[in-house]
């Protein structure tokens, strides 16, 4: 199993291209079953996530191509991914390929729609919850399914196809408005869902949906109107920059050091993240290439966060802002709102020397002068940048074990940081 080998001390300087996201890649290839029709799309990063969510489309009959290369260094590895549903030959997405990844249960949306039925595993993902599907069966219900789950499946069917509804989300819930807005596409009727998900990768969903003749509005606020149609087309649609990679590498140059250019990055899908990060003394200047994050001197002030849905501090980013406080001058306070285990990065962390106490789904982190590097595990994907960043500044030599985790959403990470004057290398056992 390959290993992540950083020695700290060394500052960032120089350009760190941003990736399409992985959290906008999944869902879009998702939509790809809503049509027989080409879907291409523009900037699919290179991920795990991304190739085994193309073996779970793969199965249900979904061809792909691939075209766009490998570019240099500084640029990204930008490629296009052109998807064709022309039939779907399978309905049911087994659980073999669907308990490794949490969104891979979202086909469960486009294959009723298109179908009529589907049978899904329940899904994987990051251990960071219970993450149940309560949201989604309770809103495809709303919609005109019948779903009953069995043997950890869910079936569910709408013989006459599903229906226009009403559905207000109890609780806010980025996979399941994905879901309800892809399905709602083809009913009949029209849908209004209350209370959806605002996050950049919803509103970079319904976009492409509309470009595939979809008729969405609201998408970017909390409630979204969907009117029914027939049929869906194919469309070109480019896959939005990752909000996450940006300020996890933000947080990386606040932590070491050093100047650094995010090329591709949109402040406007993570304000809440970079308000925090020049609260913590790090210049973060927003240019016409990307977002320039520049740090002097080595002092990185305590700031408290919250995480909190979009447009709020986001809980993806909530392991990286620890890691980098880790080293603050004082104590901070984190407060985890959206999963209730996601602080599994915590004990690791103590490895290099960090001092946190946790209670309940708040963390106290009491700033130390120096971390120290060890060998310490990757536990989930955010967890494994925490102790990169961590690593980054450590004294001596961090090695992440478990960097599988990692590789399931961050597109070259060892290349971009060293890219930048980091040393850090990827060692295959
Ligand atoms: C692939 C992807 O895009 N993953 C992201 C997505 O995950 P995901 O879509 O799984 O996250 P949700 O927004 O659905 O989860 C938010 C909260 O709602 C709960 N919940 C959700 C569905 C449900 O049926 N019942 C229920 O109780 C979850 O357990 C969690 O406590 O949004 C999360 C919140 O921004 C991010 O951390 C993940 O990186
Ligand atoms: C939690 C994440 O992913 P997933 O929902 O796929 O587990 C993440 O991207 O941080």
């Amino acid at each position: 199993m390959d290993r992540i080998r950083i020695v700290g001390g060394k500052p960032l300087i120089g350009t760190i291209p941003i990736s399409g996201a992985k959290n906008a890649a999944l869902p879009l290839m998702i939509a790809s079953l809503l049509t027989d029709d080409t879907l291409t799309l523009e900037n699919v990063p290179y991920l795990d996530d991304v190739d085994q969510l193309i073996r779970i489309l793969g199965n249900h009959g979904v061809d792909y191509s691939v075209t766009g290369k490998r570019r240099g260094q500084d640029e990204n590895y930008a490629r296009n991914i052109h998807f064709t549903a022309r039939n779907i030959v399978d309905t049911t997405a087994p659980y073999e390929l669907v308990s490794k990844m949490r969104a891979s249960f979202w086909v469960v949306g486009p294959l009723l729609a298109r179908t009529g039925r589907a049978r899904v595993s329940l899904p994987g993902g990051c251990a960071i919850g219970t993450r149940p599907v309560d949201l989604f069966i309770d809103g495809l219900h709303h919609l005109g399914a019948e779903i009953e789950v069995d043997g950890g499946y869910v079936n569910a069917k709408a013989e006459g196809g599903l229906k226009g509804g009403r559905y207000v989300f109890p609780k806010v819930s980025v996979g399941a408005t994905h879901v309800l807005m892809m399905a709602a596409t083809l009913t009949k009727g029209t849908t209004e869902l209350e209370n959806a998900a605002r996050e950049p990768e919803v509103v970079n969903l319904a976009e492409c949906l509309i470009a595939m003749g979809a008729k969405i509005s609201g998408h970017g606020t909390s409630t979204i109107i969907i009117e029914g149609v027939d049929q869906l087309s194919g469309a070109r649609h480019a896959v939005v920059a990752d909000r996450i990679e940006t300020g996890t590498y933000a947080m990386a140059v606040a932590m070491t050091g050093g100047d650094v250019l995010l090329a591709g990055a949109k402040a406007d899908l993570l304000q809440a993240a970079l308000e925090k990060i020049r609260e913590s003394g790090a210049d973060v200047i927003e240019e016409a290439g990307g977002i320039r994050v520049r740090k002097n001197g080595a002092e990185i002030n305590p700031v408290d966060v919250t995480t909190e849905v979009f447009p709020g501090f986001p809980t993806d980013l909530q392991a990286q802002f620890m890691g980098l406080m880790t080293r603050s001058t004082g104590t901070s306070r984190i407060v985890e709102t959206i999963f209730e285990n996601r602080f599994m990065h915590v004990q690791e962390l103590a490895r290099l020397g960090a001092h946190i106490s946790l209670s309940g789904q708040s963390a106290v982190v009491e700033g130390v002068p120096v971390l120290r590097g060890a060998p310490v595990m990757a536990t989930d994907l955010r967890a494994s940048s925490a102790l990169i960043i961590a690593g980054l500044a450590a004294e001596g030599t961090t090695e992440v074990n478990r960097v599988y985790h990692l590789d399931r959403g961050f597109e070259r990470l060892e290349a971009k940081l060293a890219g930048c004057g980091a040393e850090i290398e990827r060692v295959a056992d």
